[in-house]
């Protein structure tokens, strides 16, 4: 069996009085990718931070056995430097090859003009490409992704996609939140629809088709009204 990168058992996360996220479980193996889904508000983030340890969780337990990185929802970047930069700081930082940063750059396909630009002068698609290439740099087995095609135009989407699921392919799991479920459908194998903090069902995808987009639609529409 493959080894398990993340395991979280009857995590939850309490705000005041605000139980907001209610006894997760989850597991994630090599080469897996799971989506979260789910209304705003519902947890996604919550849960994401709460296995991070960047929030304290109210109770539960999480193990990671894996080298990980994050992308944050809303990532802040140090705008007066350049992605070039910035990445390799990250490479210097973490003992990585200097030439890890070029090529985190290229894989997500940011103009070598572009990438030696201070960050002030990027769209937010060429800031969110270059919050992908730090999360994506020194191959990281698992990677948290909260929102990752936010910004991205239709085309920049597709090349992420398979971008991800040319890492995936190699063995790279994934934990990815995200509310466009056609791109969820087409890299994940399993998707927990989230309501009101809870994981309500954890749907198996198959063929990754148009149906199975549709169904889970459907699924997130009946589990997000009975929780409003
Ligand atoms: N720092 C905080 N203090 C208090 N409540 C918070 C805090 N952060 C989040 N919450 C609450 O936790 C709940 C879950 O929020 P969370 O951001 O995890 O949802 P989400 O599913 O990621 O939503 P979205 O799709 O809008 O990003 C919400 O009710 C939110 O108001």
């Amino acid at each position: 069996m493959r080894p398990e990168y993340l395991a979280v058992n009857k995590l939850s996360k309490q705000y005041g009085n605000n139980l907001v996220v209610k006894e997760v479980d989850l597991v994630i193996r090599r080469g897996e990718a799971i989506g979260l889904l789910g209304a705003n508000g519902a947890g996604k983030s919550t849960l994401i931070k709460s296995i991070l340890g960047l929030v304290h969780s109210s109770q539960g337990s999480v193990e990671i056995n894996a080298s990980s990185s994050y992308l944050p929802e809303q990532p802040q970047m140090p705008i007066s430097l350049s992605a070039l930069s910035l990445l390799k700081f990250k490479c210097k930082t973490n003992r990585l090859p200097p030439s890890s940063a070029q090529q985190a750059l290229d894989d997500v396909q940011l103009s070598k003009q572009v990438r030696n630009q201070a960050m002030r002068e990027y769209s937010k698609g060429m800031r969110q490409r270059t919050s992908l290439a730090l999360a994506l740099c020194g191959e990281p087995q698992l990677i948290i992704l909260d929102e990752p095609m936010s910004g991205l135009d239709a085309l920049g989407r597709a090349e992420i996609l398979q971008l991800l699921q040319q890492r995936k392919s190699a063995g790279t799991a994934f934990l990815m939140s995200s509310h466009i479920v056609s791109d969820m459908v087409q890299l994940c194998d399993r998707v927990l629809i989230m309501a009101s903090g809870r994981v309500c069902e954890t749907v198996e995808l198959h063929d990754h088709s148009l149906e199975e987009a549709k169904d889970l639609e459907v699924r997130l529409a009946q589990w997000s009204h009975r929780h409003e």
